[in-house]
């Protein structure tokens, strides 16, 4: 089987034009590939690449060269450096998620219903989205009273959670997550690992940004290291 994911030699540099056209040279050649229900973590120092090669691969940055094939149920193998607009957009809804560090949602929709938004999208009636929905949300433990609140308000480490359940109930085929973990308890933690665990198993390919060693320990089948935007190390798949 080919990757799901395979980026070829892919540079992204940033053009300031309001520092007299200073570069940032983000990712050089970039090489890598992602099996189907493979997770790899992507790991570096502060400024190494990392957020910019997922908002790469998810296409909300242009590449400056090389290439990002992935094999997508609907098109086949595709190019998501060259595909239209219209595709990724399809490809965004059906197939990629990309959950961020931060939660950004329209204002004055209840968190029961900011997660279950995909289920909705996929068809699934209101009441059998919520009944999934509260049922994740309590799994990672979100206080009861808050669930028909707006997330807006809450604090860090609840927003996490209503942002990694939305990514994980869509049970995208490639899911592209930066951070699960950082700033949850243990118990929180473990909830969420699992949850990433049973996702694989149902066949999602994952590329994770973690800096939480114990988090990639037990998700983790490989790792690849970025410095200066460069790949430094990638290891064996673990047997
Ligand atoms: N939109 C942008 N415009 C200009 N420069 C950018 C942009 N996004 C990222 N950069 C620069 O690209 C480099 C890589 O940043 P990136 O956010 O990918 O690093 P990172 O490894 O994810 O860091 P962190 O672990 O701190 O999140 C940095 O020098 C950053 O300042």
């Amino acid at each position: 089987m080919p990757p799901i994911l395979d980026v070829r030699q892919y540079t992204k540099r940033f053009d300031m034009h309001v520092l007299n056209g200073k570069r940032i040279h983000a990712l050089s050649n970039v090489s890598f590939s992602l099996e189907p229900g493979e997770l790899v973590g992507l790991v570096g120092t502060s400024g190494s690449g990392k957020s910019t090669l997922m908002k790469s691969i998810y296409r909300t940055y242009l590449a400056t060269s090389g290439a990002i094939l992935y094999q997508s149920l609907r098109y086949g193998p595709i190019d998501l450096v060259r595909a239209t607009d219209h595709q990724i957009i399809a490809l965004r809804r059906d197939e990629i998620t990309y959950c961020s560090q931060f939660l950004s949602v329209i204002p004055r929709v209840p968190a029961v219903d900011v997660v279950a938004e995909s289920l909705f999208r996929q068809g699934i009636d209101r009441d059998r989205g919520q009944q999934q929905s509260r049922d994740y949300l309590d799994r990672l433990g979100l206080p009861q009273e808050l669930w028909d609140a707006y997330p807006s308000t809450f604090s860090g480490g609840e927003q996490q959670r209503i942002n990694v359940a939305r990514a994980i109930i869509a049970r995208p085929r490639l899911l592209l997550i930066d951070e699960p973990t950082a700033s949850l308890d243990q118990r929180t933690k473990d909830v969420v690992i699992d949850m990433i665990v049973a996702l694989k198993a149902g066949g999602t390919s994952v590329l994770c940004i973690s800096h939480d060693r114990y988090t990639l320990d037990r998700l983790a089948d490989r790792r690849i290291e970025l410095q200066d935007g460069h790949v430094v190390a990638a290891s064996e798949p673990v047997s």
